[in-house]
């Protein structure tokens, strides 16, 4: 057994930050924006490896997101999930789920590509969801095989778990995600590549309100 308390839902709109090099306050002003558009979910994804950045930018976006009733998530880095009572999401070349699974009180998410087998063990190991992906072509990760839409639906119908889509998705394409079973949409570009974050936030908010 943990001593995490039940996991918020991952539905909707997860909005996860770019690598704009902003600095915290307009970081946080741009996930504000995100917010008010109707995002759900953030998750701070930062690759550049400065620690005392990535802990200030990340706090920052944790207060944010405990004010605004939204679920917030660090992307990699458990010792940074852990001390800011965060959910956690983790891939293939991440720290081990089952140890991470111990130290973390958040949702705890896990990356599944085209991998159903992967999806299983993530569940068994502790995950509170699973993502698929990428759906379309994405110049965030370019490289990224794709995955079949039929995983997402069958996440949720074989594994209980909320199911998560990523890659490329746009306004446009997240519509027939959403109607093969994906209960949250995850999203860089398309939200904080956007010249306005909230306009952008609200497009992929209302693909849910139809379900
Ligand atoms: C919601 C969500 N899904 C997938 C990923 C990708 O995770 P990973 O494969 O570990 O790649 P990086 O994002 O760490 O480059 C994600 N971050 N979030
Ligand atoms: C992190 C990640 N994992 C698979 S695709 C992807 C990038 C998603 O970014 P975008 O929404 O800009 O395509
Ligand atoms: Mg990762």
């Amino acid at each position: 057994m943990t001593n995490r308390p039940t996991a918020p839902a991952i539905s909707g709109l997860y909005a996860i930050t770019d690598d704009q090099r902003e600095g915290p306050a307009a970081l946080t002003e741009r996930v504000a924006a995100a917010l008010d558009g109707g995002a759900r979910v953030i998750q701070y994804r930062d690759k550049s490896g400065d620690g005392d950045r990535r802990r200030a930018e990340a706090a920052a976006l944790a207060e944010l997101c405990r004010a605004r009733g939204a679920t917030f998530i660090v992307n990699d880095d458990p010792d940074l999930a852990a001390e800011l009572g965060a959910g956690l999401h983790l891939g293939a070349d991440d720290p081990d789920l089952a140890a991470a699974r111990a130290r973390i009180t958040g949702p705890l998410g896990a990356s599944c590509y085209n991998d159903p087998e992967r999806a299983r063990t993530a569940v068994a190991a502790g995950a509170d969801y699973v993502a698929f992906g990428r759906y379309f072509p994405s110049t965030t990760k370019p490289d990224n095989p794709p995955a079949d839409p039929a995983l997402l639906g069958r996440a949720r119908a074989e594994l209980g778990v909320p199911a998560v889509a990523i890659g490329g998705i746009t306004p446009e394409n997240g519509g027939e995600l959403v109607a093969a079973g994906a209960d949250a949409l995850a999203v860089i570009h398309g939200v904080f590549g956007a010249a306005d974050i909230a306009a952008a936030a609200r497009r992929y908010a209302a693909l849910f309100d139809a379900d």
